[in-house]
């Protein structure tokens, strides 16, 4: 893994638009997406830059059931505002919170991933080390699913709705198989609330426990954390 230090989530995203200015440079035409606060900083670097997605195609991470683009916290609204509306890609998927045939959602968005393999994921880094809404305990060879958050997802995401009881208790995640198929990934961290994690993703031994922890098996991956998420690496 290599890990980048940076002073803030400013930097960080600097580093971040770097990293995909470069995957498109060589190449990239497929970029895996997530939400939540941490990309914000990198993605208001690339749309206030010159990169263009117009001939290339983006696939979130994962998206809350009951949800659709209308409603402002789902996913699919949030990458609306933050991205897609200021630099729009050929196709972008997002998961169909309103498909509640969980069946026939989760076998869809894995033929989108089939199809279109990603080049370069970007991710956050739950408090819990989840990674996407893979929760703690989700099985390494999960492809897109349907999962019922924890109660430390809920309360963290709480923050974005106006009562705890509004945030869905359901969401479509990509699974970790799915995101390790990804050639080059990208994780950002920020803030002390997000050290213990990334203690555990990095230094930590390779459990379900710590979802993230799996990244170490893969070959390409970035890290990117200010220096109060790197904090408790020994
Ligand atoms: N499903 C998302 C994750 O993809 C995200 O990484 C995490 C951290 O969010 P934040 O970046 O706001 O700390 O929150 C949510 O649970």
């Amino acid at each position: 893994m290599n890990i980048v230090v940076v002073k803030d989530n400013v930097e960080g995203g600097q580093k971040g638009y770097e990293i995909f200015k470069q995957a498109v440079d060589n190449g990239a035409k497929v970029f895996g997406l997530a939400t939540g606060s941490t990309p914000i900083t990198t993605y208001d670097q690339i749309t206030a830059s010159d990169l263009d997605f117009s001939d290339k195609t983006s696939i979130n991470l994962d998206e809350y059931v009951g949800l659709g683009p209308d409603a402002p916290q789902s996913y699919h609204y949030f990458m609306n505002e933050h991205f897609f509306s200021k630099k729009p890609f050929a196709q972008s998927y997002v998961p169909d919170g309103l498909n509640l045939d969980a069946m026939n959602e989760t076998e869809r968005y894995d033929k989108i991933i089939a199809d279109n393999p990603i080049d370069l994921q970007i991710l956050g880094l739950g408090r819990n080390g989840h990674i996407g809404f893979n929760e703690p305990g989700t099985d390494p060879e999960s492809t897109t699913h349907k999962v019922k958050l924890t109660e430390s997802t809920i309360e963290a995401n709480a923050r974005f709705f106006d009562n705890e009881e509004d945030v869905p208790r359901y969401a479509y995640s990509m699974g970790i198989a799915s995101i390790m198929k990804s050639k080059h990934i990208l994780l950002e961290a920020y803030g002390a609330e997000k050290a213990d994690a990334i203690q555990r993703m990095v230094q930590g031994p390779i459990t379900t426990d710590v979802p993230a922890s799996f990244l170490q098996n893969h070959p390409d991956v970035t890290i990117i954390v200010d220096e109060a998420a790197a904090s408790k690496l020994k």
